[in-house]
């Protein structure tokens, strides 16, 4: 074994490759030679982005040219108690974010809800959609290739399921232009996130399709699914958890922990988040949803791309005589307990805390129970935002708080 000195001059003399280094060294040896070459190269000190607190051989299916790692600040809001389908309880929820003023406000809306008794939580749906894209000769043969399609889920169904022990292809939905064929895979799979078990099962559906008919398979993802991106068909159809929360708070907590009525808060949220998103053409019905999406995904190991999808999220607020009802509907929430960056040794702890880490009994339950505490966590952000609002304390607040 070489020492990082050694492997770093031997990539730049040109006899490695800078990605070659791990099969040269242990894991820690090669990241350590990895930025010592950058640093030189950069003229930078990268002593801080050297100093984590896992082995770097634990990152590698996660992870390729590591120079190190960087740290976000975690805090916790909480406690919070969640009445859901699977979670049950009281728990803390892990943020990490840089954003001054976030986990405050968060822990304010929790501190509302926890007065309120806790919040209830549902997941409604839970598929994970992988959706390629096929080329026919026309519209005769894309209807020829749908047909097929709609009478041998079946079929497809035990392909997929070759490849994964824990993923169930639940439904497969055509969508032709022209002489382009859309198939909406659809998956339940468990407590994985389920992209990459997604996408190995719908590779092997797509060999039977193309033995089976005229299709010929174009790209494995065809922005149909849509992952990543801003997309209707999420916000509509769903897109791994589909999960709501919500709250009755009384007039006394309203103006207890808020300083403000549920009738200024309910105008605020019909014509910010209703309204004004609407004119905006906003998928996201909302105040920030992503922020306590993000500030999860990031402590717990998500796919942070995924936040995207995260906020598709319609918030409501009623005044109910002389009571507040508020809801959060996520339509798209990715979230696994396992698999991905779950497994790091940080952000299991994180799932810890919220005692959701690893695979559920039944599985699926513990992703279902994660789902349901970040939709309540993404309540109280709402609540304690529209609060800040109403009370017109935002941006004292982040005077005092974020910066
Ligand atoms: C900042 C507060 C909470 C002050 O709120 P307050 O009511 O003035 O403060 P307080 O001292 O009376 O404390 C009330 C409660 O807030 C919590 N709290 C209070 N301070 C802390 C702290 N240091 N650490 C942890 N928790 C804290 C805590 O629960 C506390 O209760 P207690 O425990 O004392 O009984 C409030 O003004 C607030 O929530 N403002 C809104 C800020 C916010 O939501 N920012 C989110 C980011 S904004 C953004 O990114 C998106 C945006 C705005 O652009 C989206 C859009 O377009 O809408
Ligand atoms: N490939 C792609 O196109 C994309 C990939 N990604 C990445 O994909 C990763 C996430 O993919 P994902 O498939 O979730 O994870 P992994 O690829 O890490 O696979 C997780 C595996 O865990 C096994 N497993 C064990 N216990 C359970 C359980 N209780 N429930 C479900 N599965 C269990 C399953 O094996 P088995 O299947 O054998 O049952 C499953 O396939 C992330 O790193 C993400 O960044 C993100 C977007 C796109």
């Amino acid at each position: 074994m070489s020492a990082p000195e050694t492997l770093a001059d031997r990539v730049l003399s040109g006899d490695l490759a800078l990605h070659e280094l791990e099969a040269h060294a242990d894991a820690d040896t090669a990241v350590e030679a990895r930025r010592r070459l950058i640093a030189q190269e950069t003229d930078t000190d990268l002593s801080a982005l050297g100093a984590y607190a896992f082995d770097a051989g634990d990152a590698q299916s996660n992870i390729e040219n590591m120079v190190g790692a960087v740290q976000i600040p975690v805090g916790v809001a909480g406690p919070l108690t969640v009445d859901g389908s699977s979670a049950s309880g009281t728990a803390y929820l892990p943020l990490a974010t840089t954003e001054g003023a976030l986990v405050a406000s968060v822990n304010r809306g929790c501190s509302a809800i926890q007065a309120a008794g806790g919040a209830n939580a549902r997941v409604f749906q839970s598929k994970m959609t992988r959706a390629p894209v096929f080329r026919v000769e026309n519209v005769h043969e894309a209807g020829t290739v749908a047909s097929w399609v709609r009478e041998n889920e079946a079929k497809l169904a035990a392909a997929a399921a070759e490849t994964t022990d824990h993923g169930e292809l639940l439904d497969v939905t055509p969508y032709v232009v022209g002489d382009s064929v859309f198939l909406r895979f659809g998956y339940d799979t468990k407590d994985a996130m389920g992209m990459n078990m997604a996408t190995i099962a719908t590779e092997a559906a797509c060999e039977l399709l193309e033995e089976e008919t005229p299709a010929d398979l174009v790209a494995l993802s065809g922005n149909l699914c849509s992952d990543k991106k801003p997309a209707a068909i999420n916000a509509v159809e769903g897109r791994g958890r589909t999960v709501g929360a919500d709250v009755v708070l009384t007039r006394e907590q309203v103006e207890d922990r808020f300083g403000t009525t549920p009738e200024a808060i309910e105008e605020a949220n019909t014509r910010k988040n209703l309204v004004g998103s609407a004119k905006a053409g906003s998928l996201g019905f909302n105040a920030h949803a992503a922020n306590v999406v993000a500030a999860v995904f990031l402590a717990t190991g998500q796919d942070a791309a995924q936040v995207v999808e995260g906020g598709n999220a319609i918030t409501t607020v009623d005044v109910r005589g002389d009571e507040l009802y508020a809801s959060v509907t996520i339509a798209s929430l990715d979230v696994g307990t396992v698999g991905g960056g779950t497994k790091l040794p940080t952000q299991n702890e994180a799932l810890d805390i919220l005692g959701v880490r690893g695979g559920g009994d039944p599985p699926g339950t513990n992703a279902d129970a994660f789902a349901e505490r970040i939709a309540v966590g993404a309540l109280a952000g709402e609540l304690s935002l529209l609060g800040a609002l109403a009370a017109d304390n935002l941006a004292s607040a982040h005077e005092q708080l974020g910066r």
